[in-house]
C-alpha cells in the first residue's frame, strides 16, 4: 500500500517512520509541513491522487494547548478545515484515513473509563477543535478511523517526559497537580496500534487509545524521575487552582480501550512499562 504521513516530524510521525522499517510492505510519503502544508486543500488532492496514496495517516496538529486559546482560527484550521481536506481527498481517490485525536473532546467531569459511546463536550479551544476535526473526517471519509489517544510522549520533540527530565534537573522542588487523572501514551505503542490497523484492514469508526493503567500528572512525574533516576528533586502535588493554565484540562479523562483491542487483536503495555522503555531510549 501507498501511505501518506502528515505532520512526519512531529512525536507520532517520527515514530510512524522508526515503525516503517518493520513494516517494508508498503510504500512511505513521509511528509511534514515544507514538503506538504495540510492547509493547502489544492496540494493535498494533487499529493494524493498523483502518488495514489491508499492511507492517510494524519499526525499534523495544532498541540499547544494554551496558545491554543489566544490562536483559535489558526488551531481551527490545523485541527478542524485541514483534517477535512485530507479527508475529501482521500475519499476522492478511495483512500482511507486515519485521524488522530485526543482526550481532550472530554471535559473530564466522568468518573469511569470513557468509551467511545459518550457524548464529547470540550473545555477549551483544543479539544474544540480536535473534536471538529473528528467529524470532519467522519463526514467526509467512507473509510476513517479516528483514533483518541492521550498524554502522548516519545524521544522526539517537546513532551511532559522530557520536560519533567529538564525541571528535575534543574530545579530543587516541583510542583505537579494530582486532581487530574488520565493515562499516559507512548508514541511508539500507537504507532503500532496504527500499523495494526493499516495491516488488518481500517474498520472505520472512533477509537480510544493510550497505555493500560491510571495515574495523575503527579504520579506520572514522580516515576519519570524514579526511572530517570532524579533524587535532588522533591516534587509535590498541586490542586489545578494552585498551577494556573491558560486552558482548562479535564479533571478526568481515562480512556477505555476495550472497542481498539477487540477490532485488532492488540494488547497494551501498562503505562509504566512503556515509560521505562522510552527512558531508556532517551538515555541511549
Ligand atoms: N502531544 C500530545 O500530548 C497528544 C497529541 N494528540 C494528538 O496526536 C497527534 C500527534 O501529536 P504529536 O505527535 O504530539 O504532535 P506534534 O506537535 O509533535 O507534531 C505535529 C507535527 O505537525 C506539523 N505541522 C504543523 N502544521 C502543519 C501543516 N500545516 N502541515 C503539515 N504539518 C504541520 C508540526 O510541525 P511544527 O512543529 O513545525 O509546527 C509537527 O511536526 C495530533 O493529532 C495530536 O492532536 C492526542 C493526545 C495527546
Ligand atoms: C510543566 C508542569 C505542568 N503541570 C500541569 C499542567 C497541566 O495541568 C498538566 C499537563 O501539563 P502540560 O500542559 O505539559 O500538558 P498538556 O499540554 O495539557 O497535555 C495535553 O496535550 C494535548 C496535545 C493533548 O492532546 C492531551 O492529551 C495532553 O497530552 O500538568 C504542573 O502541574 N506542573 C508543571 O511543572
Amino acid at each position: 500500500m501507498n501511505i501518506l504521513v502528515t505532520g512526519a516530524n512531529g512525536q507520532l510521525g517520527n515514530e510512524m517512520r522508526v515503525l516503517s522499517a518493520e513494516n517494508q510492505q508498503h510504500t512511505y510519503f513521509f511528509t511534514d509541513v515544507q514538503e506538504l502544508d495540510i492547509c493547502d486543500e489544492q496540494a493535498i488532492r494533487a499529493f494524493v491522487t498523483d502518488n495514489r496514496v491508499d492511507v492517510i495517516v494524519n499526525c499534523a496538529a495544532y498541540t499547544a494547548v494554551d496558545k491554543a486559546e489566544d490562536n483559535p482560527e489558526l488551531c481551527d484550521k490545523l485541527n478542524h478545515i485541514a483534517p477535512g481536506y485530507l479527508a475529501a481527498a482521500a475519499e476522492a481517490c478511495g483512500a482511507a484515513m486515519i485521524q488522530v485525536s485526543t482526550d481532550y473532546v472530554f471535559d473530564g467531569t466522568g468518573h469511569i473509563p470513557y468509551s467511545e459511546e459518550v457524548t464529547p463536550c470540550p473545555n477549551s479551544v483544543y479539544g474544540s477543535t480536535k473534536l471538529a476535526g473528528e467529524q470532519a473526517v467522519m463526514e467526509k471519509c467512507s473509510r476513517a478511523m479516528v483514533i483518541r489517544t492521550a498524554w502522548l510522549y516519545s524521544i522526539y520533540g517537546n513532551n511532559f517526559v522530557k520536560t519533567m527530565i529538564r525541571l528535575g534537573n534543574e530545579r530543587e522542588r516541583l510542583g505537579v497537580v494530582f486532581d487530574q487523572i488520565g493515562t499516559p501514551t507512548y508514541a511508539n505503542d500507537l504507532a503500532r496500534a496504527i500499523f495494526a490497523a493499516v495491516n488488518q484492514g481500517i474498520v472505520p469508526g472512533i477509537y480510544h487509545f493510550s497505555n493500560e493503567g491510571v495515574c495523575s500528572w503527579y504520579d506520572f512525574t514522580v516515576a519519570i524521575h524514579r526511572m530517570a533516576g532524579i533524587t535532588s528533586c522533591k516534587v509535590s502535588p498541586l490542586h489545578t487552582d494552585e498551577y494556573p493554565a491558560k486552558a482548562p484540562r479535564p479533571q478526568y479523562s481515562v480512556l477505555d480501550k476495550t472497542k481498539i483491542k477487540k477490532t485488532f487483536g492488540i494488547e497494551i503495555p501498562h503505562w509504566e512499562d512503556s515509560l521505562q522503555v522510552c527512558i531508556d531510549r532517551l538515555a541511549q
